[in-house]
């Protein structure tokens, strides 16, 4: 492992979830949590809600196995530094990434994450679509958000979710400070949702991700913010639109599985100074 003076990164979003990539070919980057936290900071870094480290999957012990099935590991890390195990958004831009880069070719391809290898299907430009897995319902819990309670449905997307339908329009939910939750429930944490039916097979999202504060956007989250509106309307299955504060995103609940389909842009690229944000 070493720490680079210097780092190229390419910066990209998915409804305005925002990321910084990092290339490491050779899987040698130390990205220490603090030198993440340095890069999302949006004065004093680059500005993003998480980084995705784009390694070999064979370099990595922890996805290895994987390797099979899916060359690339996206290494995800929330803003604070902290490690998640799946980023639906992020994977899309995960693999615009790779196919902007020469790395694979549009099509269907495996990405390797710490929730297992996901399939993605991408053209040279257009919206990208990612097999999610099946969302896993785990029970009903609340969350409080300025002081006002919410319940919710408990969805593992790979990561945590507490997905809360509501009457009060979530435009005007107060989300600047971390909602409170049941740690026996969620022991590593949670994502929050809250959100509003916006008529037929479409809801209103807003969230507050754990490790990166409310984003504009959460993929993990819209696939539970549909399995919330779909049981809610008594259906297991479906085609959903959720509005996000940074576009929209179509989920697909089949019985085996979900389908997340949204945009994936890359919008920069640079060096990263990283003596400089981190002493
Ligand atoms: N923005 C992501 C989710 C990123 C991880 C999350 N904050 C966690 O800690 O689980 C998405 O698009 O899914």
């Amino acid at each position: 492992m070493h720490s680079p003076e210097t780092l190229r990164f390419v910066k990209g979003h998915g409804t305005q979830n925002d990321f910084v990539i990092l290339p490491d070919p050779d899987g040698r980057l130390d990205l220490s949590p603090e030198l993440v936290a340095a890069i999302c900071d949006r004065r004093a870094g680059v500005g993003a809600d998480g980084v995705l480290r784009v390694v070999p999957a064979k370099l990595c012990p922890e996805v290895a196995g994987q390797a099979g099935e899916a060359e690339w590991f996206m290494d995800y890390r929330n803003a604070d530094g902290s490690v998640a195990e799946m980023c639906g958004n992020g994977v899309r831009v995960f693999a615009r990434y790779l196919v902007e880069a020469g790395l694979a070719a549009p099509g269907e391809l495996g990405v390797a994450t710490r929730a297992g290898v996901r399939r993605v299907r991408l053209g040279a430009t257009g919206d990208v679509t990612v097999d999610m897995g099946l969302p896993r319902v785990f029970g009903t819990s609340r969350a409080v958000v300025a002081g006002r309670e919410y319940p919710g449905v408990c969805v593992d997307v790979g990561n945590p979710h507490l997905a809360c339908l509501t009457d009060e329009p979530v435009g005007g939910i107060d989300l600047t400070r971390p909602p409170s939750f049941d740690p026996a429930v969620f022991p590593q944490g949670v994502n929050v949702e809250l959100l509003n039916r916006a008529g037929g097979r479409r809801v209103a999202m807003r969230v507050y991700e754990r490790g990166s504060g409310e984003t504009r956007s959460c993929g993990t989250g819209t696939v539970a913010a549909a399995v919330a509106a779909a049981r809610a309307a008594g259906e297991t299955t479906g085609a959903w639109t959720v509005e996000v504060p940074g576009g929209e995103v179509r989920v697909t609940l089949e019985e085996h599985t979900a389908f997340l389909t949204g945009p994936a842009v890359l919008v920069a690229e640079g060096e990263i100074h990283a003596a400089a944000l981190v002493a």
